[in-house]
């Protein structure tokens, strides 16, 4: 038996690192960047206006009131987006709206709500000091300076900072592709009807899904049953399309154990007994190139083993750290046991109790129980060497993602 930690370092000495290519925008979201940002001008470009109102000469209205206000001659007005806007002199104002250039010799703004909004005159009754509402060019940015660096994942908003530095598209490490291939001969599709001896395939929804949460694109594809030819070509078809490609079931001890029959030998591919429950018997190694994880046929095994193996190698791909689920220690509600010499990973639900975590293990762990996945969102992690922790006992937690 290997031990999860050398069974990971295993997959992630061999995972390929993707090539980059070039994305539009919208195309790379997801993917991580594989080339620093920089802008080209300062954000904002020019100085603008924060607000509608009234850009002026701050010492114009420094002794503005209520019972008193600056009375402005009103030269024009100045919208988001306009060009050639002229120069205001000490005495004069224009109406501004927010994002406006600001006029040169202007050094305020006055929002309208401090004004009576006239269009030829305006009063002013209150003073503002130099600078008010007004947005300096390069506050944002400076011109040169880079918005996103290499090893960024390109979510909402980094996307956004790119377009408004004024890019159409990105060299990136794509979201890897995995296809998702359930074997087993008992699997029917969810809305079929069920022979006696027959179940519905769980595992390509779960793992398919997993993907995406994970970072990766994912491609369900149709079950194979226990024919060893059938299972061979069905693989090696994806092998093309995929960045990785992950199966379910026929890994263990049985006659028909029909996913480690057929790639034994093949590629780089091996199986072992891995010190952990769910998820011992594991195969993984690189087909043509492409990495191909096989994983044990029972649904918590398989959603395990893709958490703990699967989710980093895919993060490796795009050149991120293989990092773990995010983990919190928490509080045991009840005591656990575990047998001795394995890492044991319990479903479990956890609750933040005002100052602590506070985490319940699952009524039913056997690896065929998805329901108490299902109704999971923590699995407590408890280290090979542990027998039993007492209730009041911290322990680690793996966050699920939500
Ligand atoms: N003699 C031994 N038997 C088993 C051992 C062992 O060490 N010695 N290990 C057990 C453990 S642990 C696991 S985990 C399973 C792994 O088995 P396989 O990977 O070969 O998976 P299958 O036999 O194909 O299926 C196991 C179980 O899961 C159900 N299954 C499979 N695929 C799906 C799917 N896509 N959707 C829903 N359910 C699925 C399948 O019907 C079986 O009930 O082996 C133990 N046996
Ligand atoms: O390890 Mo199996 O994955 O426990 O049921």
């Amino acid at each position: 038996m290997r031990t999860v930690d050398e069974h990971l370092a295993d997959i992630l000495k061999s995972v390929p690192v993707l090539a980059p290519l070039e994305l539009a925008l919208l195309e790379a979201e997801g993917a991580v960047l594989a080339e620093p940002v920089a802008a080209p001008v300062p954000l904002p470009p020019f100085d603008n206006s924060a607000m509608d109102g009234y850009a002026v000469v701050a010492a114009d209205i420094a002794a503005a009131t209520e019972a008193a206000p600056a009375v402005l001659p009103v030269i024009g007005d100045i919208a988001a987006g306009d060009a050639g806007v002229s120069a205001i002199r000490p005495g004069l104002t224009a109406r501004i709206m927010t994002g406006a250039p600001l006029p040169a010799g202007a050094d305020a703004v006055v929002p309208v709500e401090w004004t009576d909004g006239g269009t030829a005159t305006v009063r002013i009754t209150r003073p503002a000091p130099p600078g008010h509402y007004i947005r300096r060019a390069g506050e944002d940015v400076l011109a040169g300076q880079i918005v996103a660096a290499p090893g960024t994942r390109l979510g909402a908003a980094q996307l956004g900072m790119l377009a408004a530095v004024g890019r159409p598209r990105a060299l990136v490490r794509p979201r890897p592709r995995v296809v998702v291939l359930s074997t087993g001969s008992e699997l029917r599709e969810p809305g079929e009807e069920l022979a006696p001896g027959q179940i519905w395939d769980s595992n390509s929804f779960m793992l398919t899904a997993a993907v995406t949460e994970a970072g990766g694109v994912g491609y369900r594809e149709t079950t194979v049953g226990d024919d060893p030819g059938q299972v061979l070509r069905s693989l090696e078809d994806q092998l093309a399309r995929a960045d990785a490609v992950v199966t379910s079931g026929g890994v263990s001890m049985g006659a028909r154990d029909v996913v480690k029959e057929v790639l034994t030998g093949q590629g780089t591919v091996q199986f072992h007994k891995v010190a952990m429950r769910p998820g011992k018997p594991q195969g993984f190694g690189l087909l043509q190139g492409t990495p191909v994880f096989t994983l044990p046929g029972n649904p918590v095994s398989a959603y395990i083993s893709f958490q703990v193996f699967v989710r980093p190698a895919l993060r490796a791909m795009q050149g991120l750290p293989p990092d773990p689920l995010p983990t919190v220690t928490a509080q045991l509600t009840q005591e656990v046991r575990s047998p001795a010499g394995i890492r044991h990973y319990l479903r479990a639900r956890l609750e933040f109790a005002g100052d602590r975590y506070r985490v319940t293990p699952a009524e039913g762990q056997g690896s065929h129980q998805l329901a108490s996945l299902a109704a999971a969102d923590a699995i407590i992690v408890l280290p090979a060497g542990v027998e039993a922790m007492a209730a009041g006992a911290h322990v680690e937690v793996m966050r699920l993602p939500s």
